[in-house]
């Protein structure tokens, strides 16, 4: 193994000491000085381990209540200097600057502080100097000195400096200079990202430390990557690997379930990121089996997803399908045996976490960003534009078939009844196809759409689609409103006793 070294001192200096004790253990038994600031010296010597202060380096105190504490040539010259540049040891010398071998820092906890609410003054005490400036020195000079700079590679520098006898490879350097670098240049991303929470400057800077290899992309012949904290959300519990498909599934599922987390029992079923089944009921077992009724055909291999813990009796329908994933905020444990069944099938408790406030998707030769749709309508936020005013049944059930309609792709017309989703139309390139679309399959499927609904994601350019659905047994209509031509419609479900309300807000989803 090429360029060897000896580690003989090390620089420690982290904001939490979990996972410190077996290192400072082992370094001081290899005969190892070590350095360290405040807090963590005090950690070191209450493991009963020698320790020297920076202080003692410095012949400075920790000033500005630790602002600057390890900012000082002697401590960066110790870790700057090159070991094979005559200038630089004779510097050392005659400065008496001690050489540092290693350097091991956790940074103050930024992003953590920024998501706990903190005040201002807070979060800008929690941007660390001292660290990141130890941090990049010591990953510079990877040549002589070695950095460990997360605690996720504690175990990993243990088992190095375990395995050698306290000598490390230049390799080794170098890819925890690496790890190094990631580490700082994220830290700064989240701070600068703070700063420029309003986006004032138009730059987009993202960093996702946590990547995936997918076994393909869409297709087999595409690669994909996952880059996100899938564990923030989830707690996987049975089944393969999530595919580059299941996960835009599993986004679609979330977000749609996210309109009805609040509500009475709901169960959902996606196919390629529409709802193609959709009911609320007292019960998750009848909302399952009347979500399934909405698209049997269509709900082999969907994605199933619950507002409500899994029961045993749901579990055993579930269980009679076909299905890539499930999702839901807990299982029984009866259920879950029982869905651990199929060793593929995913099962996935989802956390209470709250989803990202800006969608992201790439566009030409760069991305495009805007901030999530976050307006969901209310009954208390409807205009009556007709002479006849929906039943409280039906406004019920606008307000469900308009949630449905925001997760389906546009041009998209649903067709509800009963908290039931009926049937949609999905991704058509006019609203009259979305329609006709969506009449067809709730004949496929035997629904009777007298006293139905109907949601469209935007306004009716004509009044050709209140007319089809007057025709199809639409009773009530929810739309954003906004057409020049709006009174045309307004007029038909005035001579034809069909109950129009508007939103004001359009729901396109792309
Ligand atoms: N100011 C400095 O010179 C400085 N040097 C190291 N730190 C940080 O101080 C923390 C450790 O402090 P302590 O050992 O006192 O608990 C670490 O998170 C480290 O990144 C500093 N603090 C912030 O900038």
């Amino acid at each position: 193994m090429s360029n060897e070294k000896t580690i003989k001192s090390a620089l420690i200096s982290v904001f939490s000491k979990d996972g410190l004790a077996p290192i400072v253990k082992k370094l001081n038994e290899q005969g190892v000085t070590i350095y360290s600031t405040g807090g963590t010296e005090k950690f070191i010597n209450d493991l009963g381990i020698d320790v020297v202060p920076v202080e003692e380096v410095t012949s400075y105190p920790s000033i500005l209540g630790g602002r600057v504490k390890t900012l000082h040539p002697k401590v960066f010259g110790g870790i700057l200097n090159r070991q094979n540049h005559e200038g630089d040891v004779a510097e050392l010398a005659a400065y008496n600057i001690p050489q540092i071998d290693v350097v091991i820092v956790d940074l103050y906890p930024f992003e953590k502080t920024v998501a706990s609410g903190a005040s201002e003054q807070d979060i800008i005490e929690k941007i660390d100097i001292g660290g990141i400036s130890l941090i990049r020195a010591a990953a510079k000079n990877f040549a002589d000195v070695i950095c460990v700079s997360s605690v996720d590679d504690y175990a990993e520098f243990l088992e190095l400096i375990s395995e050698n006898n306290g000598s490390i490879s230049e390799e080794s350097r170098k890819r925890f200079a690496g790890k190094a670098f990631n580490v700082s240049s994220h830290y700064d991303t989240a701070i600068f990202n703070y700063f420029n929470k309003n986006h004032d400057e138009a730059v987009l800077k993202i960093s996702e430390p946590k990547g995936k290899v997918l076994r393909y992309g869409e297709n087999p012949h595409q690669r994909g990557f996952f880059f996100g904290d899938f564990d923030e959300l989830f707690t996987k519990l049975h089944g393969k690997e999530l595919s580059y498909n299941n996960l835009l599934d599993v986004d679609a599922a979330v977000n749609l379930m996210l309109e009805f987390k609040n509500d009475a029992p709901t169960f959902a079923i996606l196919k390629h990121n529409n709802a193609c089944g959709l009911a609320q009921r007292d019960t998750l077992h009848q909302a399952y089996l009347d979500a399934l009724a909405g698209d049997p055909v269509s709900a082999f291999g969907g994605v199933l997803i619950s507002n409500k813990e899994i029961d045993l009796a749901t579990a055993e329908e579930i269980h009679k399908l076909f299905c890539e994933v499930v999702i839901a905020p807990s299982f029984a444990s009866d259920a879950l045996e029982l869905l651990k069944g199929k060793k593929n099938r995913i099962l996935l408790e989802i956390h209470d976490v709250e989803m990202p406030k800006t969608n992201v998707r790439s566009c030409l030769n760069g991305v495009l960003v805007q901030d999530r749709n976050n307006i969901t309508d209310t009954i208390e936020g409807l205009k009556n534009v007709t002479d006849t005013n929906p039943t409280d049944n039906e406004l019920e059930d606008l307000i469900f078939a308009s949630k449905i309609c925001k997760h389906t792709k546009s041009n998209t017309i649903v067709l509800a009844k009963n908290k039931q989703l009926c049937a949609s139309g999905t991704g058509q390139t006019s609203r009259v196809d979305a329609l006709e679309q969506a009449i067809h399959k709730a004949g496929t499927f035997k629904f009777d759409l007298n006293g139905a609904v109907m949601a469209s994601d935007a306004f009716f350019p004509f009044p050709d689609c209140v007319e089809i659905a007057k025709n199809a047994g639409i009773t009530a209509v929810i739309q954003p409103g906004g057409s020049i031509k709006d009174q045309l419609s307004i007029d038909y479900c005035n001579a034809n006793n069909v109950a129009m309300v508007m939103t004001g807000t359009r729901h396109f989803k792309h």
